[in-house]
């Protein structure tokens, strides 16, 4: 185990023995400095592909699975957004923010207490109606919200198509179509947050 500090691979250095392994695994950002701008957090319900959207866009691997409820608590990475180097959140399944499960609270409780700059509402295209109302709720609460539209790959296959610009247009958010398991739209969310990080603090301090 390398010390999560100084990445010695020596027991010696005597800075801290703590395991924290998703500082080592996204090396490359390690020695970046980190954005003072706040987190920003994956969001939506279990299975729709939020921790494969963490994994590629931090590098760290989290526990990916086709059951829904796989991911119990948050977890952290890095991850680089435009000229930032900005710590990204994965938090468990939630279907509302009105919980039910002590996965659901988790989730819930980060967003009302931790300030992020942007919720990512990660969505399954194959189920768009019943996904919806959780991003209406999100805006509700004034979050600021941008919607992931996930597993566009299942979705052409079963012949659905996503009117990505009508989307846009009626929630007023921006909207990215991906497939993140394919790595698809994973640039284009990165490009989409930069700006829309901006735009919220121009919005914040006017
Ligand atoms: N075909 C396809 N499968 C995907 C895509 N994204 C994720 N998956 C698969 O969907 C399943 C669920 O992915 P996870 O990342 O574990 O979903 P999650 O939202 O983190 O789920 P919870 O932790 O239970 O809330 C896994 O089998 C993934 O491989 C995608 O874009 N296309
Ligand atoms: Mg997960």
């Amino acid at each position: 185990m390398e010390c999560y500090k100084c990445q010695s691979k020596t027991k010696s250095c005597g800075k801290s023995s703590l395991k924290l392994p998703f500082l080592s695994n996204n090396r490359q950002l390690f020695n970046k400095k980190v954005s003072s701008i706040p987190p920003i957090a994956l969001v939506g319900m279990p299975n729709v592909g939020k921790s494969v959207l963490f994994n590629a866009l931090t590098g760290i691997y989290m526990t990916v699975s086709n059951y829904p409820g796989t991911t119990v608590e948050v977890s952290r990475g890095l991850a680089q957004i435009g000229e930032e180097t900005i710590t990204v959140i994965d938090t468990p399944g939630m279907y509302s923010l009105m919980p039910i499960s002590e996965e659901e609270k988790v989730a819930r409780d980060l967003l009302l207490t931790e300030p992020v700059s942007a919720v990512v509402h990660v969505v399954d295209a194959k189920n768009l109606a019943r996904m919806l109302p959780l991003t209406f709720q999100l805006m509700e609460a004034q979050l600021p919200v941008l919607l992931a539209v996930n597993m566009m790959d299942e979705a052409r296959r079963y012949g659905i198509t996503v009117q990505k610009d009508t989307l846009e247009i009626e929630l007023q958010i921006p909207v990215v179509c991906m497939a993140a398991a394919l790595n698809q739209g994973i640039e284009e969310l990165r490009d989409r947050i930069t700006p829309f990080i901006a735009l919220q603090s121009t919005m914040v301090t006017v």
